[in-house]
């Protein structure tokens, strides 16, 4: 696939980008290597102001760049702004929070003095997705570059312009230059730039066959990955759930980004008691949804980002009805121009068809009945995927059979999945490992440096040793601004 910006919602093939060259390839990554030696040392406060101009130009810029999404995915415009703003959420962030994550933390042993000191890695090479073109870059970017890492993109190839533009928001906002490249790159190249020697990890979002590819190519060179990868999310809804906001959030939630996110709601199963009328609220609302022209803000579902994803969509459609499944509503693309699938529910779908146990990515649902919470757990764990699951029940045993059963990475309890700056994000089984966002998503990318000091030290403590300022988050006024951690800053 070249390395094109083609519209899919008209098929127009808007401008073409050369493949990066070897050299100039490598000219990146000796630029990265040497940004990396000296952004390690700039100051934590100085890296939060870039961050924060980061967050406030993407705010500025918000509808252009909502506007270059929408043109190379075919999000509708109302999410792709929503995209932008949760990107400089992610950047305000890790801009307030870098300094509490990245403190040391001392560790009481019979030693004299021990602490984890928590150090970047250096070039960290991002592989990234086109589905959230800017969100997917953003919630590596934030907490990479305040750890004081530096980052390689290789994006999708269908969002150069997206992906050209991260950089450029990036270096505006003051970041040193080299700190955040985008390498377009054909996929064959990826494989060299992991090989080399500067380039110290890599995270993933993507598909299984790119996570499988790049996993083993990591775990064979000792690199640390992160993967998250696909899903096949459940959305359980049980009797005693508010029937009216289930249905609204599953349109909602099987819809998101034209229904091509990972934790987008794909299999949505339901108690009998309920189950009729949940299915004709679920046809009426999937019915209603305005499929059209991503960039009218009255359109709920735009085209798909492809023309091999409508086709990977159709044949699985296709595929499922071979084997018995029935189709309630759609089924069909929309012939004409641009990529479009009709929004479709299907049921009756057996374990034999291959979506059973197949991300679909595009807005097809499959519903199941079920007669007991056994019996939805169950369906729901039986898939190779474990990235989100979303659950609608009042009843607080089944609350918490649902939270310790769901063999995932997030549970979310009467609302739709979605991830959140403050939250770890990321899967289990073959939806990937490792986790994104929160702290623990930037201390992927960390090492985590045990310090002993054994002896006395000189006779006078030295200045910039002592005090060790324990954080003690119930001591601090939630009110309070200033640095907790400045004496341990140039340690
Ligand atoms: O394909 C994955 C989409 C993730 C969207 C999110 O992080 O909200």
């Amino acid at each position: 696939m070249a390395i094109e910006t083609i519209n899919p919602a008209d098929g127009t093939l808007v401008k073409t980008f050369p493949a990066l060259t070897t050299e100039a390839v490598q000219q990146r990554l000796a630029l990265a290597a040497e940004a990396f030696a000296s952004f390690r040392r700039v100051p934590l406060a100085h890296r939060a102001l870039c961050m924060r101009k980061l967050a406030s130009t993407l705010e500025e810029e918000v509808e252009d760049l909502a506007a270059l999404i929408t043109l190379e995915m075919g999000k509708p415009i109302l999410a792709a702004k929503a995209e932008i703003v949760k990107c400089a959420a992610v950047c305000r962030y890790y801009a307030e929070h870098a300094a509490l994550i990245l403190a040391p933390e001392v560790v009481q042993t019979e030693r004299n003095h021990s602490y984890i000191k928590w150090e970047p890695l250096g070039p960290i090479l991002a592989v990234m997705p086109w589905n959230f073109p800017f969100w997917q870059v953003f919630r590596f970017l934030a907490p990479a570059l305040m750890a004081g890492n530096v980052g390689l993109l290789k994006p999708a190839q269908n969002v150069p312009q997206c992906s050209l533009a991260i950089e450029s928001l990036v270096r505006r906002a003051g970041f040193p230059r080299g700190t955040f490249q985008t390498l377009l790159i054909e996929v064959p190249q990826v494989e060299a730039v992991l090989n080399d020697r500067r380039v110290v990890a890599v995270t993933v979002t993507g598909s299984e066959q790119a996570g499988r590819a790049i996993g083993a190519q990591a775990g064979w060179l000792i690199k640390k990955s992160v993967m998250e990868l696909g899903g096949s999310d459940p959305f359980i809804v049980m009797a005693s759930a508010d029937l009216e906001l289930a249905v609204t959030t599953a349109v909602k939630a099987r819809t998101v980004a034209n229904g091509q996110s990972c934790i987008a709601a794909k299999r949505f199963i339901v108690a009998a008691e309920i189950y009729d009328e949940f299915e004709r609220r679920f046809v009426d609302g999937m019915e209603m949804l305005r499929v059209g022209d991503p960039m009218r803000e009255s359109t709920d579902v735009g085209p798909l980002a492809t023309v091999k994803i409508l086709e990977g969509v159709e044949a699985q459609v296709k595929a499922a009805v071979a084997a018995g499944a029935r189709v309630l509503t759609g089924g069909e693309r929309l012939h004409g121009k641009g990529n479009y699938f009709e929004p479709t529910i299907l049921t009756n779908v057996p374990r034999t068809a291959p979506v059973f146990y197949e991300e679909i990515f595009g807005p097809v649902a499959m519903l199941f009945r079920v007669q007991n919470i056994d019996e939805a757990i169950a369906l729901a764990n039986d898939t190779p995927f474990g990235l989100g699951a979303s659950a609608w029940t009042r009843d607080p045993a089944e609350q918490q059979r649902l939270i310790a059963e769901m063999e995932c990475g997030t549970v979310f309890l009467n609302a739709m999945v979605a991830s959140d700056p403050q939250l770890p994000f990321g899967g289990i089984k073959r939806s990937g490992h490792g986790r994104e966002l929160s702290a623990a998503g930037m201390r992927e990318f960390l090492n985590a440096k045990t310090v002993v000091i054994a002896d006395q030290g000189p006779a006078e403590p030295e200045p910039d040793r002592k005090p060790i300022v324990i954080y003690e988050p119930a001591d601090r006024d939630p009110d309070d601004r200033t640095d907790p951690y400045a004496a341990y800053r140039n340690r």
